[in-house]
């Protein structure tokens, strides 16, 4: 069934979004989005040869609404289309931080919101989404916005009390990814590769140990243990780690991030 989906804010994300839902086979006439700077919407409108409007005009009639503009700019756009957004939309938020009830304060009674927290693996289709329905927000519409979104890597949904743990986890996470590859990369051209090839062994490796844990039903703990032979390479650098604190850090780091999303979700 066609439905009309008006993204606000076309940025990376909101690029990444439009990109994945026309992938899923969505018509691009399904699509609007809007954008404030003049020379990024014109980009889009070449690019996807998508309808570009004002954000009044993208939510007029649109069935799905996507919120894809940094934090601090949510508050203007709410009050910018309150009075066009329809009492049958569902609006859904990727805005780091930003609490279903300050949403659903700027909005009509009634229209359905969620929250969702993405990752930046969704510029290749590999993302993680958590997401929060609102009060108003029916089954249906949670489906709907699930299946949405399910053009962009995965979706679970979890009580908007869990998204600080969401962000810390998926949200921020691939960014300690990120930092353990610097790290291997580094270390094996300590040890002798050129930067090219230490990338290469790092990049495949990370691919394939997390498709190992999204495939397998062993813990992590067990497939590290398969990794290990006892007095072997691993262990001497699992020992190393352990001797440092690595893990502990790495855990800690988790909760500083859980506690900084619930500092920023202040309302
Ligand atoms: N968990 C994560 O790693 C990520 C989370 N996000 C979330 O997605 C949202 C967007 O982030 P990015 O795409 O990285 O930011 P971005 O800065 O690349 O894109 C935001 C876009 O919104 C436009 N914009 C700002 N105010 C506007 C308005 N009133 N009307 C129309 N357009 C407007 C800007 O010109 C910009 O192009 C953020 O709220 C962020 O929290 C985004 C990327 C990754
Ligand atoms: O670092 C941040 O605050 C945002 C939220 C999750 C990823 N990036």
């Amino acid at each position: 069934m066609s439905q009309r989906i008006a993204i606000l804010g076309a940025g990376v994300m909101g690029e990444t979004l439009l990109a994945a839902i026309l992938g899923q086979g969505h018509p691009v006439g399904d699509l609007v989005i809007s954008e404030k700077r003049d020379e990024r919407a014109a980009e889009l409108r070449e690019t996807y040869g998508v309808e570009v409007t004002g954000n009044a005009e993208a939510v007029t009639g649109a069935d799905t609404i996507l919120i894809v503009v940094k934090p601090q700019d949510v508050p203007s756009l709410l009050t910018e289309i309150a009075a066009n957004v329809d009492a049958s939309s569902t609006v859904v938020s990727l805005a780091a931080g930003i609490l279903i009830e300050t949403i659903e304060a700027a909005l009509p009674a009634g229209v359905a919101v969620v929250r969702a927290m993405p990752n930046t693996p969704a510029l290749v289709g590999e993302g993680m989404f958590g997401i929060s329905p609102g009060a108003s927000c029916s089954d249906g519409q949670l489906v709907a916005v699930s299946a949405l979104l399910e053009s962009g890597g995965k979706v679970v949904v979890v009580d908007e009390s869990q998204q600080d743990a969401v962000t810390a986890v998926s949200g921020s996470g691939p960014a300690y990814v990120f930092y353990l590859a610097e790290a291997m990369i580094a270390g094996g051209i300590d040890a002798g590769l050129d930067e090219a090839t230490a990338r290469t062994l790092a990049a495949q490796t990370l691919v394939g140990a997390a498709k190992l844990l999204a495939e397998s039903d062993e813990t992590a703990d067990e497939l590290r243990r398969r990794v290990t032979s006892p007095n072997g390479t691993t262990a001497a650098a699992i020992a190393t780690f352990d001797d440092n604190g690595v893990k502990d850090a790495l855990i800690a780091g988790v909760k500083a991030a859980a506690a900084r999303s619930a500092e920023l979700s202040k309302p």
